[in-house]
């Protein structure tokens, strides 16, 4: 079978350009694969979102969105890191389809709460229609998308990209997940773990030794393997070796989580 990856990518992830060019390339030369790319852009958000004098309040990792911050989050997520991700992977020759989770509603939100406190304007996929990004695969573009989604209103949310990368991967029929953070992988007493399995990061979490955005991508990595996706892995861009390995499935780099 085809392997088919949901490559996420972290908003500290690609510090320098040339990384994700050489990401570009390194699909660009992965005949044997599909991919498709959805992208955060948290540090940048919270960036905006200080400049406007906005505070920043994150409760796990995912991030309490005003309805007066929406159009902040909107603005550097689905014009600002989606462009920039795109106009990368175009200068590698790989023919980008730029969109987010609002286009030909590709994902469908209800708010989304958090032990009964309110997120605001923060949502949960209901709904994926995978359609979209399997037209643009059809035509050989590339997806990349922003997590920025409607709800059946068409009201905008935030949705966390772990999370969105997650419904999407399992939607999609990925066979392999990855997120590209900036660490290189789950780290305990500073030490990577290869393998994590849910058990094992609960009780990390439980002695907040996974916390932050971690925890986030903890919740995505378990529920994209709970329906269907056969490979999950965290791990830091370090070139185009480990991610040719990734295509031949001897990852031996990053963590990988299991169930
Ligand atoms: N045990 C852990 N191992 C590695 N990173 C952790 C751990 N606990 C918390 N983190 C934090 O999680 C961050 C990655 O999550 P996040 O900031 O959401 O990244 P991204 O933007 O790539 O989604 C790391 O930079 C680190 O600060
Ligand atoms: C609701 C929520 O948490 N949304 C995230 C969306 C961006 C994101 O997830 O970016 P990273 O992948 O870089 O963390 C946020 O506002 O930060």
């Amino acid at each position: 079978m085809k392997q088919r990856f949901l490559i996420k990518i972290g908003g500290l992830a690609f510090e320098k350009q040339e990384g994700m060019l050489a990401l570009g390339a390194a699909m660009a030369a992965s005949e044997d694969a599909e991919f498709i790319v959805l992208h955060g852009g948290g540090a940048e958000i919270s960036q905006a979102l200080s400049a406007a004098g906005r505070p920043n309040r994150f409760i796990d990792g995912v991030r309490v969105t005003p309805r007066e911050d929406v159009e902040i989050v909107e603005q550097v997520l689905s014009r600002k890191v989606n462009q920039r991700i795109a106009n990368a992977f175009e200068k590698s020759d790989v023919a980008c389809q730029r969109m987010s989770g609002k286009t030909g509603n590709l994902f469908t939100v209800e708010p989304l709460s958090r032990n009964g406190q309110d997120l605001g304007y923060v949502g949960r996929i209901s709904g994926v229609n995978e359609k979209v990004v399997e037209d643009a695969l059809a035509k050989g573009r590339l997806p990349v998308i922003s997590p920025v989604s409607g709800d059946s209103n068409a009201v905008t949310y935030n949705v966390n990209a772990d999370s969105a990368a997650s419904a999407l991967a399992a939607a999609a029929n990925c066979t392999d997940l990855v997120f590209f953070t900036d660490v290189p992988g789950v780290l305990v007493d500073g030490k990577r773990c290869v393998t994590l399995s849910r058990d094992e990061a609960k009780a990390l979490i439980e002695a907040g030794t996974i916390k932050g955005g971690m925890v986030a991508k903890m919740e995505a990595a378990f529920k994209a393997l709970d329906q269907g996706v056969a490979r999950v892995h965290i791990m830091q861009w370090q070139g185009p070796r480990d991610f040719a390995r990734l295509n031949c499935q001897q990852c031996d780099s990053g963590t990988t989580v299991c169930l």
